[in-house]
């Protein structure tokens, strides 16, 4: 089986990147180098390559190469499961970022109909603790592999939202305006909901499926104030939101909440290592479903996953990765940790010098 896979990638003036040309070939990919040579750059490219902000959540002039700061683009041939696609996106400088692919301007729905890139990063060791949001952008972001549609819905529900927290901000009482946006937010939560809740089915069914070293995680959606009718809750609500100044109630407040299974301790409550045992085995389950369901493994991003595993469950990750067929680019500080992929992968060092970010293939 072989996955989706970026075949060719080229950035320019990308953050520590001046020129780079990286020739990825669809095995999974090990990327090696001290810190600060620009390793989850590369990943980061990658992620901006999908629906969204990329896994950094950063602005396009924050990409741009300083000091010079002109502007900044990434290219990449993308191998699909029915064509490969040039996708290109960037930003000159002082303008907002454009997507093109096959050389026309893309939105983010056709991005996400095209690509499927998952990524688990260091600033996720602390999803299971932190704030809901995290979690209902991970769980998002597993959905919306499964459900490009999901991109739509949610940017008409946080378009109706924004509209409407900011009439109950400037205290408008127009009853025909909040009914014309609550419609709209109703519409679009019902199918945020419906494929959230798909996405827990598909994920519990994978990770009950499958013979894995990972533990499994079981997920609920939670929510603060549920409902059953979000219409009647909206109006119900308005003069409370208004006094909050925002919307109190719907699926942007849910929250993702996870119980490791064989145990049955809240992933809050479990060692650091368990929790990123956590999500690794849900981004796993996520790979086999898809696979599945598409007939190729998603993209996936692992920046400094395997330096955080046992030596038992990181050579289980490279089997199930290879045994997946996924192109699985992976960052590490020393090259021992990829010793047992072997010749399955692809090796890049990386370096910083005078400034920027060098690659070099050594295997
Ligand atoms: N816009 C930018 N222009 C130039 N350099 C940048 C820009 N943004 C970030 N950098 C540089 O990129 C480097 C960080 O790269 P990156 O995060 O990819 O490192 P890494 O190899 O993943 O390191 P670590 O192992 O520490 O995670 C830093 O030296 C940072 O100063």
């Amino acid at each position: 089986m072989s996955g989706l896979s970026i075949i060719d990638l080229s950035l320019s003036h990308f953050r520590s990147h001046r020129a780079a040309r990286i020739g990825f070939d669809g095995r999974p990919v090990a990327l090696i180098g001290p810190n600060g040579a620009g390793k989850t750059n590369i990943l980061e490219a990658i992620s901006l390559l999908s629906p969204g902000r990329g896994l950094r959540r950063a602005g396009a002039e924050e990409l741009s190469r300083k000091p010079e700061a002109l502007g900044w683009k990434i290219t990449a041939c993308l191998h699909g499961t029915n064509a490969d696609h040039e996708v290109e996106t960037g930003a000159e400088a002082g303008q907002t970022r454009s997507v093109r692919i096959d050389g026309k301007a893309a939105t983010q729905v056709s991005l996400a109909r095209i690509t499927r890139v998952l990524w688990l990063v260091p600033a996720m060791d602390r999803l299971w603790i932190e704030a809901a949001e995290g979690r209902r952008r991970f769980l998002d972001r597993m959905t919306l592999s499964f459900a490009p549609d999901h991109a739509e819905a949610v940017l008409t529900y946080e378009k109706a939202m924004r509209d409407r927290n900011r009439l109950l901000k400037d205290q408008v009482q127009d009853a025909h305006w909040y009914r014309a946006l609550e419609a709209r937010m109703v519409d679009a939560a019902t199918q945020i909901e419906g494929n959230r809740a798909a996405t827990l089915r598909r994920l519990s069914t994978a990770q009950n499926d499958a013979d894995t070293a990972f533990p499994s995680a079981a997920l609920t959606l939670v929510n603060p104030e549920p409902t059953d009718d979000l219409a009647s809750a909206l109006v119900e609500g308005r003069r409370r939101d208004m006094a909050a100044g925002r919307t109190l109630v719907g699926p942007h407040r849910a929250d993702l909440s996870g119980i490791y299974a064989d145990k049955g301790v809240a992933a809050d409550q479990c060692s650091t290592g368990e929790q990123k045992a956590l999500l690794v085995s849900l981004i796993l389950a996520n790979a086999r479903a898809l696979a599945q369901d598409l007939g190729a493994a998603p993209i996936l991003l692992l920046d400094e996953v395997a330096a955080h595993l046992d030596a038992p469950r990181r050579a289980a990750l490279y089997d199930e990765i290879c045994a997946l067929g996924a192109q699985a680019i992976m960052t590490g500080t020393e090259s021992q940790l990829f010793d047992t992929l072997g010749s399955r992968a692809q090796v890049f060092a990386l370096t910083e010098t005078a400034n920027q970010s060098q690659i070099k293939e050594i295997q």
